[in-house]
């Protein structure tokens, strides 16, 4: 409700998403004499000295990990919000208007800056130098200018090659497979597996993806594979890198005046996860000298390049390739769970035997709108813009809101139903996914820092997403799971799904 006092300021909202409106039906970000400047675009309230930092303590960006804190903050300011500068941590925008965020990301230069993960990337770029490392690259993730260009132009041809991905067809199919077996293994007399489930999905995501970046099976599925073997220990180490990049790069925190606590245990970490990612390095190094066949594979492609850039990139795909796979399988099981029908669907196609499986397809594409592993995208403005009538500089940080989009009405139709067959309609039906923004939707980024890994993360989740609903008919019971947002989205225990053979 409200009150006497607070009208002014909701008149004022009003105000700007009247006219943020008229702007958009104009032209949503053409350069114009009557801008503001980006400070006075809407968001929470900021405080001398503090800034907004009293409301993640208790106000409307406390409870940030809940998925519901970004939304809210469209419903009330509209769809550009100002967060300011805090502790050394940059000023962002967040943008909920695709056609906005399509200015930003087409006003790019040819270098792209993507910034997030500050502190992964002082700890690479500072921390390891003062130590005495001499490699000017960190990796795609971190690099930006032209670092990041030489090395995304090394490693592109190997990793986009249609042909070296389908290389990986069979390997991956014997991973998905194993994996069933195992998860057979594992059920409960109620056919659960309440215990660990997200390890078990990460188990699998590290097992595939290791057969690519390190082009061998690491055997994550073995019985007696102890808590502390380097799979498990990697495991660990992957999703608590992300929950503490969030901590400190993407919450207000001193670590860039003082070495806090947290930072002092993330520089840890991820020294930890650099020692494991060369071990496994060296095991994949190992066995390609006992392989048979001719068929290089891109461990095997990027070696030749140098072991530097083998390296690297092998990092990089333990970094950015596991929580990632692991949560979306988690969540396509998920809805296909409580939408019986569209799993029947699905299972009829997988069933009748064709090459050609777009429902399949269909299904992920739909998990992800609903229930995507990253809430959206980020940019640092390459050069001054100007955005639903407020000026932007340039270097200012700009966050797409991408999985808040996708949940509205305005661009998906039923919104929040899952409707696989929006991605297989008729494009004469209003259901079309191609009747709304292209710029809505986004999951695996834009342009030429587009997720690397997309044909990789795509075919690995067709094979095992197949295998599961061959091999089970999966159930939920109880509520629905809880999804935590930090870095990325993570579906939370308890997991109540049930596997019932077919
Ligand atoms: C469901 C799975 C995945 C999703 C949703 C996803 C999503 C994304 C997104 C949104 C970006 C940022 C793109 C941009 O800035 O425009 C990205 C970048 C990246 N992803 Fe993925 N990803 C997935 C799986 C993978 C896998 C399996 C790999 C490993 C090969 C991978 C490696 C990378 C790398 C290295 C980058 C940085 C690219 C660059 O900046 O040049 N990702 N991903």
């Amino acid at each position: 409700m409200q009150t006497s006092k607070l009208r002014p300021i909701f008149n004022l909202v009003a105000l700007n998403k009247e006219f943020i409106r008229t702007v958009t039906a104009t032209s949503a970000a053409v350069k114009t004499d009557h801008v503001k400047p980006w400070t006075e675009i809407p968001g929470p309230s900021s405080l001398p000295i503090i800034g907004q930092l009293h409301h993640f303590v208790v106000g409307e960006l406390a409870n940030f990990e809940n998925t519901e804190v970004t939304m809210k903050l469209f419903e009330k300011y509209g769809p550009i919000v100002r967060f300011d500068e805090m502790w050394g941590k940059p000023a962002m925008i967040l943008l909920y208007e695709p056609e906005c965020c399509a200015q930003v990301l087409r006003n790019e230069n040819w270098l792209p800056i993507r910034p997030g993960f500050a502190s992964l990337e002082h700890y690479r770029k500072e921390l390891k130098r003062k130590r005495g490392h001499k490699s000017r690259i960190s990796g795609l993730v971190f690099d930006h200018g032209e670092v990041w260009k030489e090395f995304r132009s090394t490693v592109n041809p190997v990793m986009l090659q249609p042909k070296t991905i389908k290389l990986y067809c069979s390997v991956l199919d014997e991973v998905a497979q194993d994996m069933i077996v195992r998860m057979k293994s594992l059920r409960d007399e109620n056919n659960m597996i309440k215990e660990n489930f997200d390890t078990e999905m990460n188990l699998w995501a590290l097992e595939s993806i290791g057969t690519v970046a390190l082009g061998c099976r690491l055997n994550c599925f073995r019985q007696d594979l102890p808590d502390n073997s380097p799979e498990k220990q990697l495991i660990q180490c992957i999703h608590d890198l992300f929950v503490i990049a969030n901590e400190l790069d993407f919450k207000p925190s001193l670590w860039r005046y003082v070495s806090t606590p947290t930072y002092n245990k993330a520089m840890r970490l991820y020294e930890h996860h650099e020692s494991l990612t060369k071990h496994f390095l060296q095991k994949g190094i190992e066995q390609l000298k006992n392989k048979t066949d001719n068929e290089k594979g891109v461990l095997e492609k990027l070696l030749e390049i140098n072991e530097e850039v083998a390296y690297i990139m092998a990092s990089d795909m333990l970094f950015a390739g596991v929580d990632t796979a692991a949560n979306t399988v988690t969540a396509v099981l998920y809805l296909l769970a409580v939408n019986p029908d569209k799993q029947d669907k699905l299972r009829a196609e997988l069933m009748s035997g064709s090459e050609k499986r777009p429902y399949l397809r269909a299904c992920i594409k739909e998990s992800i709108r609903l229930m995507p592993v990253v809430s959206g995208n980020m940019r640092q403005t390459t050069k001054e813009i100007d955005v639903l009538g407020y000026r932007i500089p340039k270097d200012m940080q700009v966050v797409f809101a991408n999985r808040d989009m996708s949940l509205l009405e305005q661009y998906f139709p039923k919104a929040s139903e899952y409707i696989p067959e929006r991605w297989v309609t008729e494009k004469s039906d209003p259901m079309h996914y191609g009747n709304t923004h292209p710029f809505v939707y986004m999951p695996f980024g834009f342009g030429a820092r587009s997720c690397i890994g997309r044909r990789i993360a795509e075919l690995e989740m067709d094979t095992f997403v197949a295998r599961l609903i061959e091999n089970f008919k999966v159930e939920w019971v109880g509520p629905p799971p809880k999804v935590v947002q930090t870095s990325l989205n993570y579906i939370k225990g308890p997991f109540n799904f049930i596997f019932k053979d077919i």
